[in-house]
């Protein structure tokens, strides 16, 4: 049995779920990995020098044990994101120290605890095999899958799946991620894939659209409402993307911050007109590495209130971290909300708290979303109200470049990987309602 048998069985239209839980499964399969042994190889290396193609490996590696609550799905597609960047050049911290971590915790986790992580926090497919107690998915369901593991054991409760104790992202905390032939989730990550969408542009929203929904609109994040002013740093990326149309779709003003024409202009085409080119506009807000020029935040505030009429920033989408954190607390209006969730450019943030306290602002660390706050961001794309905003798919072989493109920010949006699917555009099961938004769909595709 290969994954080759797996496929033709996707592929045919008469397969049922009789006939998917029939199919023996594969002793091995093809992932995308970063090894253990090599997470010194760009030791004394600045971080922009780092070249994940250099790390990442395309392996043959054996079919992980299926536990209770689990499920083995065959991944069509999946897409590149930063935390696999992050993996793939060894910072902040090895991850295979999360492994390890993880492995300590149970009998069944130990099986995380590898000398090879199978990346990737993203996956369109179809279910192979559900574990014991799995009831709610069966074999040949179409799926996407979100990032959010947690464990629900801690007696003391929480209100929001987040705040689990034992709380990780699946493919960079856990291992046999969605960068790969098949991968192992455990089945409350699994949703139904949206009809309309090929597998690869399915995969794709998925870790940043639920992040953008948690850290922007969630009550949990921003809670942004009609008219709020959204200053939102790389507002054509992965994460701005879909916070620039969280924004626009809710009412907001989203003043979207670029760092090209060709930037720009796919913020204009998604609707947006407040753009700001970074790079253009040539802002410094650093005179040097530790000395911030606030005559530059005063510079970006003046042109954030030229583009707004006079006004100040409601809510500023964070996540570039250490070069744009001053600047980012400086425009929000008094009684603001600075919303974060990375720190992409250095994580020790500097800012000049009398603007903080003085004008009554919050700082809101905002992290993935929880399982109901994922569930809301894939129903908006699969009701065709967000789109994805995938701009080029790469072959599993080439994963490597797909990351360093990521790295260096040479990509638009989103960048997809084709894992089983043999071409782009299938698994639409719904070609009317593609129809309808096909010009949304492909508005990344074509810059
Ligand atoms: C969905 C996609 C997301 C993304 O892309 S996010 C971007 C990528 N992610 C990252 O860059 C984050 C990567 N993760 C990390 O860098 C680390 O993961 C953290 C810094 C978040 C945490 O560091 P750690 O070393 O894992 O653990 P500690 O919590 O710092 O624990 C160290 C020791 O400190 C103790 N400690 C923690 N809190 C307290 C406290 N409040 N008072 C006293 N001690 C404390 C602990 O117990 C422990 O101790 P003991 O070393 O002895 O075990
Ligand atoms: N905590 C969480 O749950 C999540 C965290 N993240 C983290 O968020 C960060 C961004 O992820 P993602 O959006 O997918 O990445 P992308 O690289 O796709 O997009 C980020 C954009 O931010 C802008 N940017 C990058 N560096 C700077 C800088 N120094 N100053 C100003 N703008 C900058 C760039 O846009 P331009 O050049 O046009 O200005 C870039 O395109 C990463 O660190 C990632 O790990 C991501 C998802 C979830």
């Amino acid at each position: 049995m290969t994954v080759k048998d797996i496929l033709d069985a996707i592929q045919s239209k008469d397969a049922t779920s009789a006939d998917f839980a029939a199919l023996p499964l594969p002793e091995s399969y093809r992932a995308i990995t970063v090894h253990k042994d090599e997470t010194e190889m760009f030791a004394g290396l600045q971080t922009r020098d780092k070249d994940p193609r250099k790390s990442i490996h395309l392996d043959e590696v054996p079919l992980p044990e299926l536990g209770p609550g689990e499920a083995l799905v065959a991944v069509m597609a999946s897409s590149v994101n930063y935390n696999s960047v992050w993996t793939s050049i060894f910072e902040p911290l090895s991850t295979f120290g999360f492994l390890e971590r993880y492995g300590r915790t149970s009998e069944l986790a130990k099986r995380h605890d590898l000398p090879y992580h199978i990346i990737g926090s993203d996956l369109a497919g179809v279910v192979l095999r559900t574990g014991p107690g799995v009831n709610a998915w069966k074999p040949g369901d179409e799926v996407v899958a979100h990032c959010l593991s947690v464990e629900l054991e801690s007696s003391d409760g929480h209100n929001d799946t987040m705040l689990d104790p034992e709380q990780r992202i699946w493919g960079f905390e856990t291992n046999f991620g969605g960068l790969a032939e098949i991968a192992l989730v455990k089945s409350n990550q699994l949703m139904p894939k949206p009809d309309h969408l090929s597998w690869e542009e399915a995969a794709a929203p998925g870790l940043v659209n639920s992040t953008a929904y948690r850290q922007l609109v969630s009550r949990n994040g921003a809670g942004m409402k009609q008219g709020d002013n959204v200053l939102i740093w790389g507002a054509s990326g992965g994460l701005g993307s879909y916070a620039t149309q969280f924004a626009l779709a809710g009412g907001a003003n989203p003043i979207c911050v670029v760092s090209s024409p060709q930037k720009a202009e796919i913020c204009r085409s998604m609707g947006a007109e407040a753009i700001i080119d970074r790079n253009a506009e040539g802002y410094k807000f650093w005179k040097d590495e530790n000395t911030q020029d606030p005559k530059e935040w005063k510079r970006f505030g003046k042109r954030i209130r030229e583009l707004t009429g006079g006004e100040d920033i409601d809510i500023v989408f964070e996540h570039p971290g250490r070069e744009t954190f001053g600047a980012s607390v400086f425009v929000t209006r008094k009684g603001g909300t600075i919303t974060t969730c990375a720190s992409t450019s250095g994580y020790m943030h500097e800012y000049d708290n009398r603007y903080l306290w003085m004008s009554l602002k919050r700082i809101i660390g905002s992290h993935f979303a929880n399982y109901r706050e994922a569930w809301e961001a894939n129903r908006l794309i699969a009701k065709g109200k967000i789109h994805p905003t995938l701009s080029k798919t790469y072959s599993l072989e080439d994963t490597g470049q797909a990351a360093y493109d990521v790295h260096r920010n040479l990509h638009q949006g989103k960048v997809g990987v084709l894992c089983l699917a043999p071409e782009e555009g299938l698994g639409v099961r719904d070609e009317e309602m593609r129809a309808k938004h096909i010009d949304a769909i492909n508005r990344f595709r074509n810059v």
